[in-house]
């Protein structure tokens, strides 16, 4: 199940995000950089206010990367459930020292570590932070006028992180500048949370938060992911979405002289998916076919792949993890083998759930 997290100024914003769904109510002052600090006191009336029912996370600020000074911000927000913690850009050993410091603290307090992917992350301190009590990671971004979280960073690095982090048992979110297309490519992900403060407001970033963007997040983000475990032919027909003659290199093929060189690969995908309603306008109510162009691409950025057969069961267990698809066929073509086009198709459905 993945959560919401709303950045709010304080507990008259903390009170909008809550009726429009929020999860977790995160305090932050967007006016003051990516990570600007609220002060103690602001915490201390979000907290009153919320009164527990739902968990409040407090940044530290947007900070110089020294022990102390980190250190000093974390112990003045330990009465929020979460103080979350930008590892801004600084050297290895000056993030090591910070995180270091925060050892001790960290056996009190819930603390987050975020990332930014505009800010030379360095994904190898995943261990490290588990190793030394971080409750999570995120990923977020400190530039918040050159791009999306989707632009800094692919999918597939997206998916490594969230993969890495969970692992060593680290709750997992990611934000930055998230837009409506970007939460159901986001969600195949599968983070613990989706962190929003732009998208939650009307106007500017650091404008009152509104009630209605808010919902509208809500409504983007699913419930649950249906499982993909068993897939079998199934019948019956919905409306079509599809992705057509999609080309792109890839590392495949069995044999030797196929390894260490890519190839044109096509893919055609068409997935039946529940009758679209009359009177649909938002994203909420779709399948998105970014989710599909974005699953061929992970494909092609792993690395080596022997067979077609393995890249179409895995793109049909894909697109059908999302429950309003009920059937998918996806075609494999190589183009450089020989005279013709070679390759597989194969139709999958979601087994019937027991009764
Ligand atoms: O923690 C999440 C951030 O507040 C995200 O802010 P943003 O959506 O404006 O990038």
């Amino acid at each position: 199940m993945i959560r919401l997290l709303a950045s709010v100024t304080g507990p008259e914003e903390a009170e909008i995000v809550i009726e429009g769904g929020a999860d977790f109510v995160d305090l932050k002052d967007p006016s003051r950089g990516a990570l600007g600090a609220v002060s103690p006191s602001v915490l201390e009336a979000t907290l009153r206010a919320v009164a527990g029912r739902r968990p409040v996370s407090a940044v530290a600020g947007d900070l110089p990367m020294q022990p102390d000074v980190v250190r000093r911000a974390v112990e003045a927000r330990r009465a929020a459930d979460y103080v979350k913690i930008g590892l801004f850009p600084a050297s290895r050993e000056e993030r090591l020292a910070v995180i270091a410091a925060l050892r001790e603290p960290a056996s009190r307090t819930r603390l987050i570590a975020v990332f930014f992917a505009d800010g030379d992350p360095d994904f190898t301190l995943l261990p490290v932070l588990a190793e030394a009590g971080f409750a999570g990671a995120m990923i977020d971004t400190i530039g918040k006028s050159s791009g999306r979280l989707l632009k800094q960073l692919s999918l597939a690095a997206l998916g490594d992180f969230v993969a890495t982090a969970r692992n060593l048992g680290l709750l997992t979110g990611l934000a930055g500048s998230l837009e409506p297309p970007d939460v159901p490519r986001l969600a195949v992900l599968e983070p613990d949370y989706l962190g929003f403060r732009g998208a939650l407001t009307a106007g500017p970033r650091d404008g009152p938060v509104d009630l209605g963007a808010v919902r509208a997040i809500r409504a983007l983000i699913p419930a649950e992911t249906a499982s993909n475990s068993h897939s079998v032919p199934a019948a019956g027909r919905g409306d079509l979405i599809f992705v057509r003659d999609f080309t792109l290199p890839m590392e495949i093929g069995a044999y030797g002289h196929e390894r260490g060189r890519a190839q044109q690969v096509r893919f055609s995908v068409e997935a039946e998916i529940d009758p679209i309603v009359a009177g649909v306008r938002t994203m909420a109510e779709i399948y998105s076919y970014d989710v599909i162009i974005d699953a061929i691409r992970s494909l092609a950025e792993r690395g080596h792949t022997d067979l077609v057969e393995t890249l179409a069961l895995e793109l049909a267990d894909t697109v059908l993890a999302d429950a309003r698809v009920r059937e998918v066929t996806v075609r494999v073509e190589k183009l450089e083998l020989g005279p013709a086009a070679v390759g597989i198709a194969v139709t999958r459905g979601r087994a019937a759930s027991a009764p």
